[in-house]
């Protein structure tokens, strides 16, 4: 080798060495700067989880001093008779000076603490509340004047956060309350605590990172359901007498179901959302809409009637000038009413389909006429769901996430969405024939044109017409009666079971407006006929290992009007709650097996 190729040689072994060392110590750095990095940013999560904890402890301290005061000047000796009345009798002797706002303020308060301290279902005590309360006056203003309400934390209250248990959204107080909050506080009412739900509130268990598990308050070891389980626990161990939920999927009515109080999903557009917080910005193929929740229909009724007015149609323009109805609430004329008790390849419990059947026996007897209904077919109801919730496959649930510890209630959900496109087209493709719900969920729906959009809501329209028209019209029928998913589950198996949802989403999909009322409880043969579930494949056997030991827990049915009937499906739930009533009281409270309301607050 002469000198120059020599030379040559040497130079490219030294830049060649270099450059690995140089290489190497450039990924080392890179390394440690990520790792730096995600440490400051685990630190940085942890920090704004603590300092979001400490503002709801802090907000409870404050609360619980402002009661001790009050207690020292007022007795409250009449806290459980405020307790025990409806939210009508409440506006009542509230219009008629017989208690005072401060009194049941107060006495709701010192309920809410306590009932927090066993279901952890609160996320901050509203300090504002105190100044509105001074500020009430004598004037009664207002259909709910002087009543204390709860609120699910993603409904925007000003100068508040609504984080929906994402980090990046704490520390991100709202500039203006939502429209509806604006049209209580104008009909009176004084929003005082504000309830937990699931994290990204996409799933119906109750639990987030922020504010922890939310528990059901007839078993402890049971989730109160969601995505508004704080309101269902809290109203359901009477520490509120009328809340705010919002419905996706079954987020109102889930709950209501595992904790034995009333739920109401509206047609959507019926109550305005604005400034109610969701998960996804846009997407409009599933709708989602607030509802009220409470211990009685006619709470829900009269919550409907205080917020359907001038000011919120001013305020929200896409609501529609449709008042309250309140003679089509009132009527009762004898009606056509649709019943299944199942839906095909759909998990439903013992105790679901028990229910329906024993409303079904009293509605006939009080002289209503019952008509088998038979739903859509599921997988194709399912799959639009699913299309139409998860449009991009879960991806922008997914970034929500991001920079969030996940909680356990959504690792089955985000297992799934975090799979790579290619596996889940593969295992759907393969899984299809043999499982259809699973292959339903891994199905990737991003739509790469707007023909898929359109095609998709093209096919709701059709099934639409098919659930309402081919069928619910040509039966003559004014509402149907079905079954919602129930009893409450063991902690972290809402998300395994998304395969139960149809049960409820099925009329977000379709616009309908749905309720639920509590109805039974579990009952022993419940429990033994659970070895049923043992057959008809994998989802039913973990909604098996969901409900066991569930004997005692609430039991509910779902009322279902059509789009825009929200008044007559109040009235048909008004009724079932009536006729079970009734039948509680003929049987005797512990008629075992048969339908009886277990949780009468009056
Ligand atoms: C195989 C069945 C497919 C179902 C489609 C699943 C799609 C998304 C999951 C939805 C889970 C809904 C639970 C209830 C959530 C809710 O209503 N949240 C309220 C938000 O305001």
């Amino acid at each position: 080798m002469g000198f120059l190729e020599q030379f040559v040689h040497n130079g490219r072994a030294l830049l060649g060495h270099r450059s690995k060392a140089i290489l190497l110590s450039g990924a080392a750095c890179f390394g440690a700067v990520l790792l730096v990095q995600r440490v400051n940013s685990r630190r940085e999560q942890k920090k704004r989880i603590l300092e979001a904890q400490r503002r709801r402890e802090k907000s409870f301290q404050v609360a619980e001093r402002a009661l001790l005061e009050y207690k020292q000047s007022h007795p409250m000796t009449n806290a459980l008779y405020i307790l025990s009345l409806s939210l009508s009798e409440l506006t009542k002797q509230l219009q008629e000076s017989a208690l005072s706002p401060e009194e049941v303020f107060y006495t709701y308060l010192e309920k809410t603490l306590d009932v927090h301290q066993k279901l952890n279902c609160c996320t901050e005590i509203i300090l504002d509340s105190f100044e509105q309360l001074k500020t009430i006056g004598s004037c009664k203003r207002g259909i709910l004047y002087g009543v204390p309400l709860s609120l699910k934390e993603n409904l925007l209250l000003k100068n508040h956060d609504s984080s929906c248990g994402v980090v990046k959204y704490l520390n991100q107080p709202a500039d203006d309350d939502c429209v509806l909050v604006k049209v209580l506080k104008e009909q009176g009412a004084i929003p005082f605590v504000r309830t937990n739900f699931p994290q990204a509130l996409l799933n119906y268990d109750c639990s987030n990172p922020i504010y922890g598990q939310t528990l059901n308050p007839h078993n402890l070891q049971k989730t109160a359901g969601g995505s508004s389980g704080g309101e269902a626990a809290l109203i359901g161990a009477g520490g509120s007498v009328i809340g705010i939920g919002t419905d996706i999927g079954g987020s109102a009515r889930i709950p209501a179901s595992f904790c034995a109080i009333c739920g109401f999903k509206p047609t959507a557009g019926r109550l305005s959302s604005k400034g109610c917080k969701s998960i996804f910005r846009g997407q409009k193929t599933v709708l989602s809409t607030p509802g009220p929740m409470a211990r009685d229909v006619d709470s829900l009724a009269l919550f409907m009637k205080a917020e359907i007015c001038e000011q919120m149609v001013f305020l929200d323009p896409t609501t529609p000038l449709l008042p309250f109805d309140e003679g089509l609430y009132q009527s009762r004329n004898s009606l056509r009413i649709g019943y299944f008790d199942c839906i095909e390849q759909t998990p439903t419990s013992p105790s679901m389909t028990r229910g329906v059947q024993e409303v079904k026996a009293l509605l006939e007897q009080a002289g209503h006429t019952l008509v088998p209904f038979t739903p859509v077919r599921i997988l194709d109801m399912a799959e639009l769901m699913s299309k139409g919730a998860l449009a991009d496959g879960g991806a922008t649930f997914l970034q929500q996430l991001e920079g969030s510890p996940v909680d356990p209630v959504l690792h089955a959900q985000v297992a799934m969405y975090r799979l790579p496109i290619c596996l889940r087209k593969v295992l759907a493709f393969i899984l299809k024939p043999f499982v259809s719900f699973p292959s339903i969920m891994l199905i990737y729906h991003s739509f790469r044109s707007a023909a898929g959009v359109w095609k998709l809501h093209a096919s709701i329209e059709v099934i639409f017409m098919r659930f309402s028209v081919s069928q619910w019209r040509r039966l003559n029928l004014d509402v149907v009666l079905c079954p919602i998913i129930g009893p409450a589950f063991n902690f972290c198996y809402c998300g395994k079971l998304m395969s139960m949802v149809p049960h409820s989403m099925t009329y977000n999909l379709l616009n309908f407006c749905a309720g639920v009322v509590p109805v039974s409880t579990v009952t022993e043969e419940d429990e033994r006929n659970l070895c049923h579930l043992d057959k008809g494949g994998w989802f039913n056997r973990v909604l098996k290992k969901a409900i066991t030991g569930g004997v005692g827990l609430p039991v509910a049915v779902q009322c279902v009007a059509l789009p825009w009937h929200d008044e007559l499906c109040l009235r048909f739930m008004k009724e079932v709650e009536e006729l079970v009533k009734k039948a509680r009281k003929d049987e005797g409270a512990n008629a075992n097996g048969k339908v009886y309301l277990i949780y009468d607050f009056h």
